[in-house]
């Protein structure tokens, strides 16, 4: 399958707009961001997989605009809460929650668990989308711990708490360019473009 070359960034999270536009510079893609239309259908996410979610936001907005696009699902999976918040992740701290109310939840939830038990991983899906073609889906995952106290002004969502003992850094403390490295976003990026070589 040859790459596509403009593609819908089917997200409404800023952060995510900023890692892709880099991710898919690289490529030589061109992230085109939801702004730059109007009347787009809210994507309801009511998937239990980060799959089924990815899959819906990109169905949902390709349907719509008649281009290609991408969807993004992901979260944090930590293991002392067995895999929690997951794919419920944005929500974890109630409906339209903050990023900051998320991160201060889970450190509340961890307070008694012991440095050596807060094992973690972000994980992301992408799902692409092409009208008249059969959608592609691709995951990364990076491991990190969940520190008890907030580090770092980068990134976001839970990026202030998830400690990367390689780096020795919060990935909040990441500069952009070098979360665009390591992420569980880059990882499945690049998972997506070895998938679509793959099909050619
Ligand atoms: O690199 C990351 N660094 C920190 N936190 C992250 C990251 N990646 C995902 N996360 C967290 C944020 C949010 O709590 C959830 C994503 O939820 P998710 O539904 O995929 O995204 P969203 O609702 O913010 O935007 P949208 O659905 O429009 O793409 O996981
Ligand atoms: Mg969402």
């Amino acid at each position: 399958m040859s790459e596509p070359r403009k593609v819908v960034l089917a997200t409404r999270n800023k952060g995510k707009v900023k890692e892709f536009n880099k991710l898919f510079a690289e490529l030589g893609w061109e992230g085109i961001s939801l702004d730059d239309f109007e009347g787009v259908p809210e994507v309801i996410e009511d998937g239990d997989t980060f799959e089924a979610n990815a899959l819906k936001k990109a169905r949902v907005i390709s349907t719509y605009l008649g281009m290609p696009a991408v969807g993004d699902d992901s979260g944090l999976e930590v293991d002392a809460l067995d895999g929690r918040p997951g794919v419920y992740s944005a929500g974890f701290a109630g409906e339209d929650a903050t990023d900051e109310a998320n991160w201060r939840k889970l450190l509340a939830e961890l307070s008694a668990v012991p440095a050596d038990e807060r094992t973690a991983r972000f994980r992301c899906v992408l799902a692409l989308v092409e009208p008249g073609r059969e959608p592609v889906i691709s995951s990364g995952y990076c491991a990190g711990i969940i520190v008890d106290e907030p580090a770092g002004t980068n990134g976001f969502g839970y990026d202030p708490v998830f400690y990367l003992p390689e780096q020795n850094k919060t990935m909040a403390q990441l500069a952009p360019e070098e979360k665009n490295r390591i992420s569980h976003r880059a990882m499945a990026m690049q998972n997506l473009l070895s998938a679509l070589k793959e099909k050619e």
